[in-house]
């Protein structure tokens, strides 16, 4: 099933035209890497469908219904989580950190605690709960941002270089949360150049070249 089409998908800096894509598709519930030489537009590209970056489309379709793309669309904001190369994290405690979009979004204190420590036990980082969010290791802050993405349930979610800066236990269970995304009927498009990423079973390689995407 396709979850988001954007036709003549196009972002450019000035005179600098950084893509220009005939039609973006995804489709739901599968994985896809997006890769490309450094300066491609990698993370331009997912910030423009997240709607942080302007970019111009001629229109879109999201869960079969078409709509406009400017303004951003409503339920698009809504669908649609994407988390930061190196995420920041904010110094209450890493519960309020994981349960911040629920409580932006008007969601009780109880459910918001339970979906919490559900969010946290899926990253495995429930140990963290009371720990201060600036003194977290590297891996520890991308599981607690996969947590707190992961508990909007969002269709869409975009990762920016979700393992960079990671190795050995932490990059593992990283990339070992991913297939739980897609099965839980999530979307993710993971910009990288992690190559276990990239040759993981089942996800779909796009590489952003010239301006183009590439499906490989
Ligand atoms: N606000 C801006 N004004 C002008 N140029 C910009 C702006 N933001 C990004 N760029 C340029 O757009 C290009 C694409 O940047 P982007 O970060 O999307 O690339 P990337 O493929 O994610 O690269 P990397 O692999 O190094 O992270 C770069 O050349 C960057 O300098």
């Amino acid at each position: 099933m396709n979850l988001l089409r954007i036709d003549k998908l196009r972002k450019a800096h000035g005179p600098r035209v950084l893509f220009e894509l005939e039609a973006f598709s995804l489709d739901a519930a599968h994985a896809y890497v997006l890769t490309g030489i450094n300066g491609a537009g990698k993370s331009s590209l997912l910030r423009v469908l997240a709607g942080l970056e302007p970019g111009q489309a001629s229109g879109v379709t999201w869960q079969g219904r078409p709509m406009a793309w400017s303004p951003y669309p409503r339920a698009l904001r809504e669908a649609i989580v994407y988390v930061h190369q190196h995420p920041v994290m904010f110094s209450t405690s890493v519960a309020a950190n994981v349960g911040y979009g629920l409580h932006a979004r008007g969601v009780g204190k109880a459910q918001t605690a339970q979906a919490v420590a559900q969010a946290m036990a899926w990253a495995g980082v429930e140990h963290l709960q009371g720990s201060d969010p600036a003194r977290l290791s590297g891996g520890e802050v991308q599981r607690v941002a996969l947590a707190r993405a992961w508990v909007l349930r969002p269709a869409l979610l975009l990762l920016d270089e979700p393992t960079a800066n990671l190795d050995g236990a932490a990059r593992e269970q990283v990339i070992a949360l991913i297939p739980a995304l897609t099965a839980a009927g999530s979307t993710v498009v993971m910009a990288c150049h992690d190559r276990d990423l990239i040759g993981m079973p089942g996800v779909q390689r796009l590489k952003l070249r010239d301006g183009k995407l590439e499906y490989k």
